[in-house]
Protein backbone atom coordinates (compact mmCIF):
# COMPACT_ATOMS: atom_id res chain seq x y z
CA UNK A 1 0.00 0.00 0.00
CA UNK A 2 1.21 3.21 -0.75
CA UNK A 3 0.37 6.05 1.25
CA UNK A 4 -1.97 8.94 -0.39
CA UNK A 5 -1.59 12.52 0.54
CA UNK A 6 -4.29 14.68 0.72
CA UNK A 7 -4.03 17.05 -2.20
CA UNK A 8 -5.70 16.09 -5.54
CA UNK A 9 -5.18 18.20 -8.68
CA UNK A 10 -7.01 15.48 -11.21
CA UNK A 11 -10.96 14.52 -11.56
CA UNK A 12 -10.81 11.84 -8.33
CA UNK A 13 -13.91 9.85 -9.73
CA UNK A 14 -12.30 9.44 -13.05
CA UNK A 15 -8.77 8.44 -11.43
CA UNK A 16 -10.76 5.75 -9.55
CA UNK A 17 -13.53 4.53 -11.49
CA UNK A 18 -12.69 5.35 -15.33
CA UNK A 19 -15.12 7.38 -17.34
CA UNK A 20 -18.12 5.45 -18.71
CA UNK A 21 -20.05 8.94 -20.58
CA UNK A 22 -19.08 7.96 -23.92
CA UNK A 23 -21.25 4.77 -23.88
CA UNK A 24 -23.96 6.34 -21.88
CA UNK A 25 -24.21 9.12 -24.51
CA UNK A 26 -24.30 6.21 -27.52
CA UNK A 27 -27.49 4.66 -25.84
CA UNK A 28 -28.81 8.26 -25.10
CA UNK A 29 -28.43 8.94 -28.57
CA UNK A 30 -30.10 5.29 -29.77
CA UNK A 31 -32.65 5.75 -27.38
CA UNK A 32 -34.15 9.17 -28.62
CA UNK A 33 -33.61 8.44 -32.34
CA UNK A 34 -36.03 6.04 -31.76
CA UNK A 35 -38.61 8.65 -30.57
CA UNK A 36 -40.57 6.33 -28.17
CA UNK A 37 -42.40 9.09 -26.42
CA UNK A 38 -44.34 12.85 -26.72
CA UNK A 39 -42.88 15.44 -27.24
CA UNK A 40 -43.80 17.69 -24.22
CA UNK A 41 -42.04 21.33 -22.25
CA UNK A 42 -39.28 20.89 -19.54
CA UNK A 43 -41.03 18.44 -16.85
CA UNK A 44 -41.30 20.93 -13.63
CA UNK A 45 -39.69 19.45 -10.24
CA UNK A 46 -40.85 20.52 -7.09
CA UNK A 47 -38.05 21.08 -3.99
CA UNK A 48 -39.45 18.31 -2.38
CA UNK A 49 -38.90 15.50 -4.61
CA UNK A 50 -35.52 16.12 -5.87
CA UNK A 51 -33.10 13.31 -4.60
CA UNK A 52 -30.91 13.92 -1.22
CA UNK A 53 -29.66 10.90 -0.25
CA UNK A 54 -29.46 12.47 3.63
CA UNK A 55 -33.16 11.39 3.64
CA UNK A 56 -33.42 8.21 3.03
CA UNK A 57 -30.31 6.37 4.71
CA UNK A 58 -31.83 5.25 7.76
CA UNK A 59 -30.81 2.35 9.47
CA UNK A 60 -28.60 -0.68 8.60
CA UNK A 61 -29.64 -3.57 7.02
CA UNK A 62 -29.35 -6.36 10.01
CA UNK A 63 -28.49 -6.06 13.67
CA UNK A 64 -26.80 -9.43 14.50
CA UNK A 65 -24.12 -10.24 13.31
CA UNK A 66 -22.02 -13.70 11.90
CA UNK A 67 -19.89 -15.22 14.47
CA UNK A 68 -17.15 -17.64 14.79
CA UNK A 69 -16.46 -20.04 17.42
CA UNK A 70 -12.63 -20.41 16.83
CA UNK A 71 -11.90 -16.71 16.18
CA UNK A 72 -13.93 -15.01 19.29
CA UNK A 73 -14.16 -11.30 18.89
CA UNK A 74 -14.70 -11.63 14.90
CA UNK A 75 -18.08 -10.73 13.84
CA UNK A 76 -18.92 -10.90 10.24
CA UNK A 77 -22.11 -8.48 9.15
CA UNK A 78 -23.46 -9.29 5.68
CA UNK A 79 -24.91 -6.85 3.65
CA UNK A 80 -25.23 -4.33 6.27
CA UNK A 81 -24.81 -1.43 4.45
CA UNK A 82 -28.04 -0.65 1.99
CA UNK A 83 -27.42 0.40 -1.24
CA UNK A 84 -28.12 3.86 -0.44
CA UNK A 85 -25.89 4.08 2.38
CA UNK A 86 -22.73 2.19 0.40
CA UNK A 87 -23.22 5.40 -2.01
CA UNK A 88 -23.16 7.54 0.28
CA UNK A 89 -20.32 6.54 1.71
CA UNK A 90 -18.37 5.94 -1.55
CA UNK A 91 -19.28 9.57 -2.35
CA UNK A 92 -18.28 10.72 1.17
CA UNK A 93 -14.46 9.50 0.08
CA UNK A 94 -15.10 10.82 -3.15
CA UNK A 95 -15.33 13.95 -1.77
CA UNK A 96 -12.39 14.25 0.07
CA UNK A 97 -10.15 13.60 -2.84
CA UNK A 98 -7.52 10.73 -1.67
CA UNK A 99 -7.07 9.05 -4.58
CA UNK A 100 -5.81 11.59 -7.37
CA UNK A 101 -3.15 9.89 -9.07
CA UNK A 102 -2.66 5.95 -9.97
CA UNK A 103 -0.13 5.66 -7.48
CA UNK A 104 -2.00 6.27 -4.30
CA UNK A 105 -4.17 3.57 -2.83
CA UNK A 106 -4.22 4.31 0.57
CA UNK A 107 -5.64 7.63 2.82
CA UNK A 108 -5.40 8.25 6.60
CA UNK A 109 -6.92 10.75 8.69
CA UNK A 110 -6.24 11.09 12.39
CA UNK A 111 -7.86 13.01 15.17
CA UNK A 112 -11.40 14.96 14.15
CA UNK A 113 -12.53 12.36 11.37
CA UNK A 114 -14.18 13.87 8.42
CA UNK A 115 -17.71 15.17 9.24
CA UNK A 116 -19.35 12.79 6.09
CA UNK A 117 -18.56 9.63 8.44
CA UNK A 118 -19.68 10.92 11.42
CA UNK A 119 -23.32 8.86 10.60
CA UNK A 120 -21.54 5.93 10.13
CA UNK A 121 -19.50 5.79 13.16
CA UNK A 122 -22.66 6.74 15.05
CA UNK A 123 -24.52 4.20 13.34
CA UNK A 124 -22.19 1.60 13.94
CA UNK A 125 -22.28 2.68 17.31
CA UNK A 126 -26.16 1.36 17.47
CA UNK A 127 -24.87 -2.07 17.04
CA UNK A 128 -24.66 -3.78 20.25
CA UNK A 129 -22.97 -6.72 19.92
CA UNK A 130 -20.38 -4.99 17.00
CA UNK A 131 -17.97 -4.74 20.63
CA UNK A 132 -17.73 -5.94 23.93
CA UNK A 133 -19.53 -2.75 25.79
CA UNK A 134 -16.54 -1.06 27.22
CA UNK A 135 -15.12 -0.45 23.58
CA UNK A 136 -18.99 -0.13 21.93
CA UNK A 137 -19.66 2.65 24.66
CA UNK A 138 -15.86 4.79 24.63
CA UNK A 139 -15.78 7.72 23.68
CA UNK A 140 -14.87 8.62 20.36
CA UNK A 141 -15.65 5.19 19.33
CA UNK A 142 -12.87 5.83 16.74
CA UNK A 143 -10.45 8.57 15.94
CA UNK A 144 -8.51 7.49 12.84
CA UNK A 145 -9.66 6.15 9.41
CA UNK A 146 -7.80 4.28 7.02
CA UNK A 147 -9.34 4.23 3.39
CA UNK A 148 -7.98 1.61 1.00
CA UNK A 149 -8.46 1.69 -2.80
CA UNK A 150 -7.55 -1.85 -4.23
CA UNK A 151 -7.33 -1.96 -8.01
CA UNK A 152 -8.15 -5.28 -9.65
CA UNK A 153 -5.33 -8.22 -8.57
CA UNK A 154 -4.10 -5.96 -5.46
CA UNK A 155 -4.24 -7.17 -1.86
CA UNK A 156 -2.50 -6.82 1.50
CA UNK A 157 -0.32 -9.15 2.83
CA UNK A 158 -1.60 -11.04 6.08
CA UNK A 159 -1.12 -9.00 9.24
CA UNK A 160 -2.19 -8.16 12.81
CA UNK A 161 -2.97 -4.40 13.08
CA UNK A 162 -0.04 -2.50 15.05
CA UNK A 163 0.12 -2.36 18.90
CA UNK A 164 -0.54 1.44 18.91
CA UNK A 165 -4.18 0.98 18.08
CA UNK A 166 -6.86 -0.02 20.34
CA UNK A 167 -8.27 -2.92 20.68
CA UNK A 168 -12.02 -2.43 18.55
CA UNK A 169 -11.21 -1.99 14.49
CA UNK A 170 -13.96 -2.18 12.06
CA UNK A 171 -13.55 -2.74 8.32
CA UNK A 172 -16.17 -1.55 5.81
CA UNK A 173 -16.49 -3.35 2.15
CA UNK A 174 -17.46 -1.06 -0.95
CA UNK A 175 -17.90 -1.22 -4.60
CA UNK A 176 -16.46 -4.64 -5.07
CA UNK A 177 -15.61 -8.30 -3.78
CA UNK A 178 -12.93 -10.75 -2.32
CA UNK A 179 -11.77 -12.97 -0.14
CA UNK A 180 -10.17 -11.67 2.83
CA UNK A 181 -8.42 -15.13 4.69
CA UNK A 182 -7.67 -15.08 7.83
CA UNK A 183 -5.17 -17.05 9.97
CA UNK A 184 -3.88 -17.73 13.49
CA UNK A 185 -1.08 -14.90 14.11
CA UNK A 186 2.71 -16.50 14.56
CA UNK A 187 2.99 -15.54 17.81
CA UNK A 188 -0.17 -17.29 18.94
CA UNK A 189 -0.22 -20.46 17.27
CA UNK A 190 -3.40 -22.33 17.22
CA UNK A 191 -3.85 -26.12 17.55
CA UNK A 192 -4.24 -28.75 14.61
CA UNK A 193 -7.82 -28.91 15.01
CA UNK A 194 -7.72 -24.39 13.71
CA UNK A 195 -8.49 -23.94 10.36
CA UNK A 196 -7.86 -20.72 8.30
CA UNK A 197 -10.45 -19.03 7.68
CA UNK A 198 -11.89 -17.51 4.71
CA UNK A 199 -14.52 -15.16 4.35
CA UNK A 200 -15.46 -13.58 0.93
CA UNK A 201 -15.77 -9.64 1.56
CA UNK A 202 -19.62 -8.09 -0.98
CA UNK A 203 -19.76 -4.32 -1.16
CA UNK A 204 -21.84 -3.48 2.16
CA UNK A 205 -20.62 -6.45 4.73
CA UNK A 206 -18.99 -5.10 7.52
CA UNK A 207 -16.22 -6.99 10.27
CA UNK A 208 -15.38 -5.98 13.49
CA UNK A 209 -12.49 -7.58 15.06
CA UNK A 210 -11.65 -7.46 18.84
CA UNK A 211 -9.69 -9.65 21.66
CA UNK A 212 -8.58 -12.58 20.50
CA UNK A 213 -9.29 -11.61 16.27
CA UNK A 214 -8.02 -8.29 16.58
CA UNK A 215 -4.57 -9.43 18.87
CA UNK A 216 -4.34 -13.07 17.96
CA UNK A 217 -5.18 -13.82 14.28
CA UNK A 218 -3.99 -11.93 10.96
CA UNK A 219 -6.05 -11.13 8.50
CA UNK A 220 -4.86 -10.02 4.61
CA UNK A 221 -6.18 -10.26 1.21
CA UNK A 222 -4.67 -12.33 -1.20
CA UNK A 223 -3.39 -10.55 -4.18
CA UNK A 224 -5.39 -11.87 -7.31
CA UNK A 225 -7.51 -11.02 -10.13
CA UNK A 226 -10.52 -13.10 -8.99
CA UNK A 227 -11.77 -15.39 -6.60
CA UNK A 228 -13.09 -18.95 -6.15
CA UNK A 229 -16.16 -19.05 -3.93
CA UNK A 230 -17.99 -22.36 -3.78
CA UNK A 231 -16.54 -23.44 -7.21
CA UNK A 232 -17.08 -20.19 -9.04
CA UNK A 233 -15.06 -17.88 -10.65
CA UNK A 234 -15.58 -14.32 -9.41
CA UNK A 235 -13.85 -11.71 -11.11
CA UNK A 236 -12.42 -8.80 -8.72
CA UNK A 237 -13.45 -5.27 -9.48
CA UNK A 238 -12.08 -1.76 -8.00
CA UNK A 239 -12.55 -2.46 -4.36
CA UNK A 240 -12.54 0.17 -1.95
CA UNK A 241 -12.46 -0.45 1.73
CA UNK A 242 -13.09 1.90 4.95
CA UNK A 243 -11.72 1.11 8.29
CA UNK A 244 -11.73 2.19 11.91
CA UNK A 245 -9.77 2.55 14.96
CA UNK A 246 -8.48 4.60 17.86
CA UNK A 247 -5.14 5.09 18.88
CA UNK A 248 -3.79 4.49 22.25
CA UNK A 249 -3.75 7.42 24.33
CA UNK A 250 0.35 8.56 24.05
CA UNK A 251 0.78 6.93 20.74
CA UNK A 252 1.96 8.67 18.14
CA UNK A 253 0.05 8.70 14.68
CA UNK A 254 1.02 5.20 12.93
CA UNK A 255 1.37 4.86 9.24
CA UNK A 256 0.86 1.15 8.35
CA UNK A 257 -2.62 -0.79 9.32
O1 LIG B 1 -9.07 -3.48 3.10
C1 LIG B 1 -9.43 -4.29 3.93
O2 LIG B 1 -10.48 -4.91 3.83
C2 LIG B 1 -8.56 -4.55 5.13
C3 LIG B 1 -7.61 -3.45 5.40
C4 LIG B 1 -6.76 -3.72 6.59
O3 LIG B 1 -6.68 -4.79 7.08
C5 LIG B 1 -6.01 -2.62 7.18
O4 LIG B 1 -6.01 -1.50 6.66
O5 LIG B 1 -5.38 -2.85 8.22
FE1 LIG C 1 -5.76 -4.73 9.02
Amino acid sequence: MTQACKTVDKDAYTAMFGSDSDSEDTVLTDVEDERFWEESGPEEVEESQTFNPDHVVGSFNASEGITFPDIPGLVYYPELFSHTQQTKLVEAVIAEQYFATPEMNQAMRFGDLPESLTWVIDSLRSISDLFPEPIRTRMPLFDQTIINLYRKGDGIKSHVDLARFEDGIVIISLLSSCIMSLKPASTHPAPESVQAKDIYLRPGDVLSLSGTARYDWEHGIPEREYDIVDGVKLERGTRLSVTFRRLIKGCGEGFEG
